[in-house]
């Protein structure tokens, strides 16, 4: 799996840039402002359909533009498919994979598997719940292919039951939509227990090696007290959610608990240390990913040179090898990047939003 081709037009100061990657590494070099990040981020687009910057389209289109458009064509089964996206300041988006209209930006995720680490990862481990759920779920989306379509009814079912909520006078009023809700979310849960205690020793192997001084211990929370049945305990918890007017407890409140000695990560290491942590957990995902699926995910990484200091690089760089995955690197200068992969790395310069092959 690998991107052979990116056009990406008025998208922040990218007016027109045309690439052509290789399998392996590619670095974007340039100084501050010139726009390696920003090209990063139309990756990311095509992968997630969504910035890691900015929740907000209108911020990412060029300014006094109307809307982006970003073109690729990737390896996929053997050929080479395009895919095209369109995002408008009035919220209209195309997608277009294969030549035909795709209704759903979840597709994109499908086709381009994508690990970003950059500065603010960091975030995964010192912000809520919501970021480790997506790191779980982006796991099991890829190796559970009836995950989505159960996650899309759970979401549904919860919506219902709250407006349900909201009127009801007895738990006999909801006590419907719990029989179904119970059930997918048990099964939903099982995908997430297994699938984390598959990528779980990938985990620590790999934060072993940026940080052998801390012994991790991973907890999944599976959003309500496992010792709990689900469909009593959401009748027990009945009135306590009648009173917040939402389900309090369920696969919605699940939670990647990571430890040193019985203390949240958050809490003991440093911010530096939280990024290897996060590098590590990416890197274990990505890594552990291509171990399963034929559809290899493509590493993004931004400005990590700066970001780690040099020893810390060396571990980045082994397992970005290993993994043989497709990798776009940002940087403001060529050699350490070169030292770490070797001279094998094709190379874009990006000066103003301009972008060409050096
Ligand atoms: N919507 C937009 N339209 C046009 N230009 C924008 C828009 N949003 C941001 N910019 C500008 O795009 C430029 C490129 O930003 P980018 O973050 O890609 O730089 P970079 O090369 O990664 O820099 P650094 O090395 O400093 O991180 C910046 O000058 C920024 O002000």
């Amino acid at each position: 799996m690998a991107i052979t081709q990116v056009n990406v037009s008025q998208f922040r100061n990218i007016t027109n840039a045309k690439l052509n990657p290789e399998p392996g590494v590619n670095l974007l070099l340039g100084k501050n402002g010139s726009g390696k990040t920003s090209l990063l981020e139309a990756i990311h687009f095509l992968g997630l359909g969504r910035s890691f910057r900015s929740h907000l389209t209108k911020r990412v289109i060029q300014y006094e533009q109307d809307a982006f458009t970003l073109f690729a064509k990737f390896m996929h089964q053997g050929s080479e498919t395009p895919l095209g996206l369109r995002k408008s300041k009035n919220g209209d988006t195309v997608l277009k994979i294969a030549g035909e209209k795709a209704e759903r930006l979840s597709q994109l995720a499908e086709l381009l598997p994508l690990q970003l680490i950059h500065p603010e990862g960091y975030s995964l481990l010192t912000g809520g719940p919501k970021g480790r759920r997506s790191f779980i779920d982006w796991g099991v989306f890829h190796v559970e292919p009836s995950f989505f379509p159960q996650w899309l009814r759970i979401k549904r079912l919860l919506k219902q039951r709250n407006m349900a909520l909201k009127t009801a006078k007895s738990y006999r009023d909801i006590a419907y939509w719990d029989v179904e809700l119970s059930s997918r979310c048990l099964q939903l849960t099982a995908f997430r227990r297994d699938y984390l205690t598959q990528l779980g020793s990938e985990i620590l192997t790999t934060a072993a090696d940026f940080l052998p001084e801390f012994e991790f211990h991973l907890d999944f929370f599976q959003g309500w007290d496992k010792t709990k049945d689900l469909p009593s305990y959401l009748e027990q918890n009945f009135e306590r959610d009648r009173a917040l007017g939402y389900t309090s407890i369920g696969p919605h409140k699940a939670d990647l608990r990571i430890k040193v000695a019985g203390v949240p990560v958050a809490d003991v290491l440093s911010r530096g240390q939280l990024k290897l942590l996060v590098c590590a957990l990416r890197l274990a995902q990505g890594k552990y990913h291509n171990g399963v699926s034929d559809n290899k995910c493509i590493f993004l990484l931004d400005d990590f040179t700066s970001e780690l200091d040099s020893e810390k690089q060396l571990p980045l760089a082994k397992h970005i090898a290993e993994s043989g995955a497709q990798v776009f690197i940002t940087a403001i200068e060529r050699e350490r990047v070169e030292e770490l992969f070797g001279q094998k790395i094709k190379v874009f310069h990006v000066e103003h939003g301009n972008v060409s092959e050096l």
